[in-house]
C-alpha cells in the first residue's frame, strides 16, 4: 500500500499541487479524505482529452466534463440536471438518443445543434441489486475520428505503430455496431476494410457476391463513409424493372417524349446527382441500355428520352451483381468497355457458408432484433450453433435471417434447440462438405473440423462421454477436452 502511495505520490507531485490537499497523515500512514479524492478524480476527468458525461439511473446529467463543451461546442449548463429527451425537445441534440441509456453498453452516433457529430459509448454502472445506478458517456469526436481514419488510409504503406492501428481497428468495430452490421470471421474483416479504403476514394466500384451476402447493406456503408455521405443514396435494381421502363427510370424523360408523358420526369441517375447510386443486378441490363449508360459515363452526361439538353452526371456508381460478369463479356451479353467502366474497383462478398465465424454472432443478432420485434425472450441452445454452422446457406444472409424471424414467430417454447430447426439444415451436414467446402481450409483446420463432426455424431449416438470415447477409441478424458477446446454443446449427454 505504501509503496502504491509513494509512486502515485511522486507522479502526482510532479504533476500538480493537489496531493497535499488530498492526504491526512495519521500514526500509521496515510488516511484519505474522500471529497477530496472525488475532486481530485473530477480534476483529472476536466484534463481529460475525451469527453464524460455522467448522468443518475434516470438519465439526468449531473456531470460533464470541459472536454464535452469542447468537442460538442455546446455550453455544459445547458446540459447539466437534463435528460437527452430534454435535450432533443429543445433542440440541442438532433438524434434521439435514448437507447443509450439500457441495460448493456452502447456506442452511437450523434448529431448536436452546433453540427458536430459524436461518437458516445454508454457503460451503465450497477448497484449490487442489478439496478442502474449511474452511466458513464464516453465522448469522441467523429472528426478527430476521421481525420485518425485518413491518416492510416494515406499511409497504409508505412507500418504504423500497432496500438494505433489496433485502437483503429477497435473504433471501426463500434462504428458498424451503430450501423448493425455483423462482422466477425476474418475474410469479412479483410472485405470490410477494403469497403472503408474504397469509401475514401471517389470511384466506381463492383460488388461481387452471391444473392443475400449484403451488397446492399455494405453498399451504403461506402456511401455513409464518403464525402458523398450528404448528397442521396439511390438504388435500383436493373432485372426488377421491366426493361420497356428501366430506360425512362435511370434516364427520365421529357414532356412528350412518348404517349402518356403529360409531364417530364427526373430519372434516378438525376435523382441521385451528388450522392451514390447502388445499380443492382448490373447482369440484368439489357445491351441497349449499356450503350446509353457507357456513353453517359463517358462523357458524364446523359439526355433524358426526348430531351435535346443534356443533364450533367455526378454521382458514384456502385453495381452489385451475383452473376460472373467476366463471364458474360466474354460471351458477349455484356459490353466490355461498360464492364471496365463499373470495374475500377472489385470487391467481392464472401458466401456465408465461407464465413461461417459470422454463423453464430449474425444468428444471436437476429434473435434480439426479433424478440425485440414480437415482444418476446427466445433463447438458442448449444446445439443450435454447430446446426447453423454446418449448414450451406444458399441463400446467405437473407435465409439466415428468415429462417431465424420464422422459430422466433412458430418456436412455441423459450428454448430454441435443434429439433425447432427446418428439416433440411441437417440434410447438407457431413464431414465431407466440411473438408471439401469451397473456403480454402487449411489441413489442420480441416482435420479440426472432421474431429469435432466425428466427436458430436459419437456424442448423439452414443448418449454419454465415456461411450462415445469407447467407440472413438480415445480416451475419456481426451473427450473431455475436446469438447472444450471446440466448445460442444452437450443438452442429452451424460457425463459418466
Ligand atoms: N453483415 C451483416 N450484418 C447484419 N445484417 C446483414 C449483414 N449482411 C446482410 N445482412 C442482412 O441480410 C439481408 C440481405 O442483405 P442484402 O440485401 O444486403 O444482400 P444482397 O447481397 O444485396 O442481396 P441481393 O443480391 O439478393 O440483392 C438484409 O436484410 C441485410 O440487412
Amino acid at each position: 500500500m505504501s509503496d502504491q502511495y509513494q509512486k502515485f505520490k511522486r507522479i502526482l507531485d510532479n504533476n500538480s499541487k493537489l496531493l497535499d490537499e488530498v492526504q491526512e497523515k495519521d500514526s500509521f500512514g496515510y488516511r484519505y479524505d474522500f471529497t477530496k479524492i472525488i475532486n481530485l478524480l473530477l480534476y483529472i476527468l476536466d484534463h481529460s482529452f475525451d469527453g464524460y458525461l455522467l448522468s443518475d439511473g434516470k438519465g439526468i446529467v449531473f456531470y460533464g466534463n470541459k472536454a464535452v463543451e469542447r468537442i460538442s461546442g455546446i455550453p455544459l449548463k445547458l446540459i447539466i440536471g437534463k435528460t437527452s429527451k430534454d435535450m432533443l425537445a429543445e433542440g440541442i441534440i438532433l438524434t434521439n438518443s435514448i437507447k443509450i441509456l439500457g441495460k448493456n453498453p452502447l456506442s452511437i452516433i450523434q448529431k448536436v445543434k452546433t453540427g458536430v457529430e459524436v461518437f458516445i459509448t454508454s457503460i451503465p454502472i450497477y448497484d449490487i441489486q442489478g439496478n442502474v445506478v449511474f452511466y458513464i458517456a464516453n465522448y469522441r469526436d467523429m472528426r478527430e475520428l476521421n481525420k485518425l481514419k485518413k491518416i492510416v488510409d494515406e499511409n497504409a504503406h508505412y507500418k504504423l505503430p500497432e496500438a494505433f492501428l489496433t485502437e483503429l481497428k477497435e473504433l471501426r468495430n463500434r462504428l458498424l455496431e451503430t450501423d448493425d452490421i455483423i462482422v466477425r470471421s476474418h475474410d469479412m474483416k479483410k472485405t470490410l476494410e477494403s469497403m472503408i479504403k474504397v469509401s475514401q476514394v471517389d470511384v466506381n466500384v463492383l460488388l461481387t457476391g452471391e444473392s443475400g451476402v449484403g451488397k446492399e447493406v455494405l453498399t451504403k456503408l461506402i456511401h455513409k463513409y464518403s464525402s458523398r455521405k450528404d448528397g442521396p443514396f439511390i438504388q435500383i435494381n436493373c432485372g426488377a424493372i421491366p426493361e420497356s421502363l428501366l430506360e425512362s427510370e435511370l434516364f427520365g424523360y421529357e414532356k412528350g417524349a412518348f404517349s402518356g408523358a403529360q409531364k417530364g420526369k427526373m430519372g434516378l441517375l438525376e435523382v441521385a446527382n451528388k450522392g451514390t447510386i447502388l445499380l443492382d443486378e448490373i447482369g440484368d441490363l439489357p445491351l441497349n441500355l449499356q450503350v446509353k449508360f457507357l456513353r453517359a459515363i463517358e462523357n458524364q452526361e446523359f439526355y433524358r428520352l426526348g430531351g435535346v439538353k443534356p443533364t450533367k452526371l455526378d454521382v458514384r456508381i456502385i453495381s452489385a451483381t451475383h452473376k460472373d460478369l467476366q463471364a458474360m463479356v466474354e460471351a458477349g451479353t455484356f459490353r466490355r468497355d461498360l464492364f471496365y467502366r463499373l470495374h475500377v474497383v472489385n470487391i467481392s462478398i464472401p458466401s456465408l457458408r465461407d464465413r461461417r465465424d459470422d454463423i453464430v454472432p449474425l444468428a444471436s443478432h437476429f434473435l434480439k432484433i426479433f424478440n425485440k420485434k414480437y415482444g418476446t425472450n427466445k433463447i438458442f441452445a448449444s446445439d443450435v450453433c454447430n446446426a447453423l454452422e454446418n449448414y450451406k446457406w444458399p441463400g446467405n444472409v437473407r435465409e439466415l435471417k428468415n429462417t431465424i424471424e420464422n422459430l422466433v414467430i412458430f418456436n412455441e417454447d423459450r428454448m430454441i434447440n435443434n429439433k425447432c430447426l427446418p428439416k433440411h439444415i441437417f440434410q447438407h451436414e457431413s464431414e465431407c462438405h466440411q473438408v471439401t467446402g469451397k473456403r480454402s481450409m487449411g489441413l489442420k483446420e480441416s482435420m479440426e473440423n472432421l474431429e469435432k463432426q466425428l466427436i458430436i455424431k459419437s456424442l448423439k449416438k452414443h448418449g454419454t462421454i465415456r461411450k462415445a470415447a469407447s467407440a472413438l477409441k480415445v480416451n475419456h478424458s481426451t473427450i473431455v477436452r475436446k469438447i472444450k477446446k471446440y466448445n460442444i454443446g452437450l443438452p442429452d449427454v451424460q457425463d459418466d
